[in-house]
């Protein structure tokens, strides 16, 4: 059981953020039934680009699906603290991937938040249930979950592809689909305020993959910043997905889409519990501007070469806050342009 020691709930306190943050007024929405004939490309292409976020309706997604994930993931999280811990990552063995309380990554980031991080590779078999297992375990729905929620995303990163007027509409669908994809799903469950105020749940950041597919219970907290760096809350939909641009998306298109940073905040009494899909690309993938995007950009390149392992080695020794991105991105103040020519 994690016990926090002594001063460290005032860490996930964070007097500075005490202020609610206003609702955002119009969240981007997309509804991919429609999307084909709503000029849906081009909306998401738009939300992409001003805040790196919207809101899918129209998922395809069955409902009574999202129910027995969310009820599961609450009778996961109801369980005794040891039968969790069972399910955490071996100390020291390297693996991000199991259960844990509290602390988020390696290197001291708090949240009032526990959470399961598995890996789910496209070309991973459903695992077989243990003799004498339930054959519903939490894994298997997990399972039957990411495959929809996948084949949703690939719907989505098309509509994007073809926002951005790529000719290859599946260019990015494909990183996700690849069968070596480095992807994950992430079960969060923030359990209610112990008092009244707001904590911080899960400290801002961006999310280092390709895109972010997020589904939660009714229960608000999740928030953006806005472009002038405004914080705005997002109103909670149960019966709709969030999708953020994540940082090799933001790579991917050169800047042109925005890696949305983003936050939970508590201040609910009831709990909130998200699931969040995130697509990544396989680990040898090397993220460059895709081809058609830089002929329209003056040929310029914001960030060196690099591959999606690399990014993930320099983005673990990086605290939860940190702008992952800084050290892949080229010079081009004047200064280091005249640095250049001389
Ligand atoms: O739990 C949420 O609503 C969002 C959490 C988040 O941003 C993440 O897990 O990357
Ligand atoms: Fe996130």
């Amino acid at each position: 059981m994690v016990v926090l020691a002594k001063g460290e709930l005032e860490q996930i306190a964070l007097p500075a953020v005490q202020r609610a943050a206003p609702p955002l007024a119009a969240v981007p929405e997309v509804d991919l039934a429609m999307a084909a004939a709503n000029a849906g490309a081009r909306a998401v292409a738009r939300a992409c680009e001003e805040h790196g976020f919207f809101k899918v309706t129209g998922h395809g997604v069955p409902a009574p699906l999202l129910a027995r994930v969310e009820a599961a993931a609450a009778a996961f999280f109801a369980l005794p603290q040891q039968e969790k811990e069972k399910a955490a990552a071996a100390p020291g063995g390297g693996s991000p991937f199991g259960y844990a309380s509290k602390r988020i990554g390696g290197n001291g980031d708090l949240g009032w938040v526990e959470y399961l991080l598995l890996g789910v590779s496209a070309a991973a078999p459903l695992p077989a249930a243990p003799a004498g297992a339930s054959p519903c375990s939490f894994r298997d729905l997990l399972d039957e979950y990411v495959a929809a929620v996948r084949r949703m995303t690939c719907a989505v990163l098309e509509l994007m592809a073809e926002g951005l007027g790529l000719e290859d509409t599946g260019a990015l669908a494909r990183l996700v689909l690849a069968g070596d994809s480095d992807s994950m799903l992430r079960v969060n469950h923030y359990p209610p305020r112990p008092e009244p105020g707001r904590l911080t749940g899960f400290g801002e950041h961006t999310d280092p993959q390709i895109i972010s597919v997020l589904r939660s219970n009714a229960t608000a907290g999740l928030e953006i910043s806005l472009r002038d760096g405004t914080w705005v809350a997002v109103p909670a939909d149960a019966d709709s997905f969030f999708v953020n641009v994540g940082d090799a998306l933001q790579v991917l298109t050169n800047g042109r889409f925005r890696s949305v940073r983003h936050r939970v905040m508590v201040s609910s009494a009831r709990p909130r519990v998200s699931v969040i899909f995130f697509g990544g690309p396989p680990p040898r993938e090397r993220l460059a501007p895709l081809p058609g995007l830089l002929d329209r950009e003056g040929g310029r390149r914001r960030y060196r070469d690099f591959t999606w392992r690399e990014y993930k080695t320099s983005a673990y020794r990086t605290k939860l806050a940190d702008n992952r991105l800084g050290r892949f991105e080229f010079d081009t103040t004047p200064a280091a342009a005249a640095a250049a020519s001389s």
